[in-house]
């Protein structure tokens, strides 16, 4: 590391750094000869290794493995990671960040090796490894996709050929489980063929990725055309694209249907790519987009049949992204279920439902939907954040089970599987 024995430069290089100029310092040089416009970086001696840093008078920053870091220092002093600051077999804080001094910065800063070390002020030493402070920094996190997605239109869907899995083989292989939700995460939707149709084995399927979510439609449902619930699914009528739950504060994360028996005709099941079309709203109309992630709304579920009387209201965006990257996570799109709109004035409503006719013209293009009739022994999952999915009036007794599940649950045994979720 260059600036070695430079301690006796340090207050007038403090107070150079307190003016904010950048200085660069070479131990050949006469670091004199460089003031005012000297900028001082400390290099590592190492070509290969490449690193330099500086210490600014309220952030940290860093330069290595290509990417320019810069560290707040509470963050530093708060991410300590020795014994009395974190406990690494439980992987939870012990610091109590609120006692850290909000103007903290280190007294010395020094790099061995690959290993950076801040003194602190009362002498506690903290260390990173520099690839830990790339991993973990913003600059180093942006540019990464959390859930890396193969947007698809019918056409896209069809062509990927992306194979069913086996119920053996989901059941007993972890190789089968991870190809599975592999495919599920990258498209939103995946089958598992050969299940014995019946509850039993559907819910056992299910229990191998995730806790089932229970719902006021109970555990596991099993549902026919007998208007049992005040819902339309209840029925043989036909149902447009939409997801579910969108009146709860958090909706269900995954769906899953399995057809136990159908005699009759019609039926058939239909599956839209909500991120595929929301994509095509940024690209065409990208001020559409955004109120769309900023109007909120509500939805509701009222019910008073029988013995089943329930009032759900969810209130969010259509299009929920997150904010420090933009990237889209969630669709609210229910139209059967949305509430009166008391949220916003009238002129935004106007433009509300400008942006919402050019997203649902999106999700009613043909070459978007993707049709299938679901069998006995054919389970579908689907991602109710993302797929929507809808289905073809029917006539004769049709059988459907099924349950939602918990997607944290799910992500989880993807994680656990080496998967990035
Ligand atoms: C039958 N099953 C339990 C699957 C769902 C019923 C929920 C229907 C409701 N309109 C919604 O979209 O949330
Ligand atoms: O009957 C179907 O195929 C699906 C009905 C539906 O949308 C649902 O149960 O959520
Ligand atoms: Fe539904």
């Amino acid at each position: 590391m260059w600036c070695h024995g430079l301690s006796h430069l340090q207050s007038r290089l403090q107070n150079l750094l307190r003016r904010g100029v950048t200085c660069w310092a070479f131990q050949q040089l006469n670091f004199k000869s460089l003031f005012p416009l000297a900028i001082h970086w400390h290099h590592t001696a190492s070509e290969s290794l490449n690193c330099a840093w500086q210490q600014h008078e309220d952030h940290f920053e860093l330069q290595y493995a290509n990417t320019v870091m810069r560290f707040d220092y509470v963050w530093l002093r708060d991410h300590c990671r020795s014994a009395s600051c974190y406990n690494s077999k439980t992987h939870q804080r012990s610091l109590d960040t609120a006692s850290v001094d909000l103007c903290i910065k280190p007294k010395t800063i020094r790099l061995d090796e690959t290993t950076l070390f801040f003194t602190w002020p009362d002498g506690h030493v903290t260390k990173y490894d520099l690839d830990w402070l790339v991993r973990n920094s913003y600059e180093g996190q942006k540019q990464k996709v959390i859930q890396p997605r193969i947007l698809w239109n019918a056409e896209i869907y069809q062509r990927a050929q992306v194979p069913s899995v086996d119920f053996q083989s989901f059941l007993e292989s972890n190789e089968g489980l991870k190809n599975f939700l592999q495919n599920f995460l990258l498209y939103g939707i995946a089958f598992v063929e050969n299940v014995p149709p019946t509850q039993e084995h559907t819910e056992k399927l299910a229990e191998r990725i995730s806790l089932i979510r229970e719902t006021i439609y109970g555990r596991m449902w099993y549902f026919t055309s007998d208007f049992s619930r005040g819902d339309t699914a209840y029925t043989k009528l036909a149902l447009d694209r939409h997801t579910d739950t969108t009146y709860f504060q958090e909706p269900c994360g995954i769906q899953v249907f399995h057809c136990l028996k159908h005699e009759g005709t019609g039926g058939r099941t239909l599956l839209v790519d909500g991120f595929y079309a929301a994509e095509q709203v940024l690209q065409k109309a990208p001020e559409e987009f955004e109120l769309l992630t900023k109007v909120p709304l509500k939805h509701e579920y009222i019910e008073n049949v029988g013995e089943c009387h329930n009032h759900m209201i969810g209130v969010g965006p259509v299009l929920n992204i997150y904010p420090w990257n933009k990237e889209l996570y969630l669709i609210r799109y229910n139209n059967y279920d949305r509430a009166v709109i008391n949220t916003v004035p009238y002129d935004v409503v106007h433009r509300w439902y400008t942006a919402h006719r050019t997203l649902t013209v999106e999700l009613r293009r043909p070459e978007n939907e993707f049709w299938v009739k679901l069998k006995p022994g054919r389970v579908l999952f689907i991602d109710n954040w993302r797929v929507l999915h809808g289905r073809e009036s029917f006539t004769g007794y049709r059988q459907l089970c099924g349950c939602y599940l918990t997607r944290d649950d799910v992500l989880n045994t993807a994680r656990l599987l080496g998967l990035q979720a």
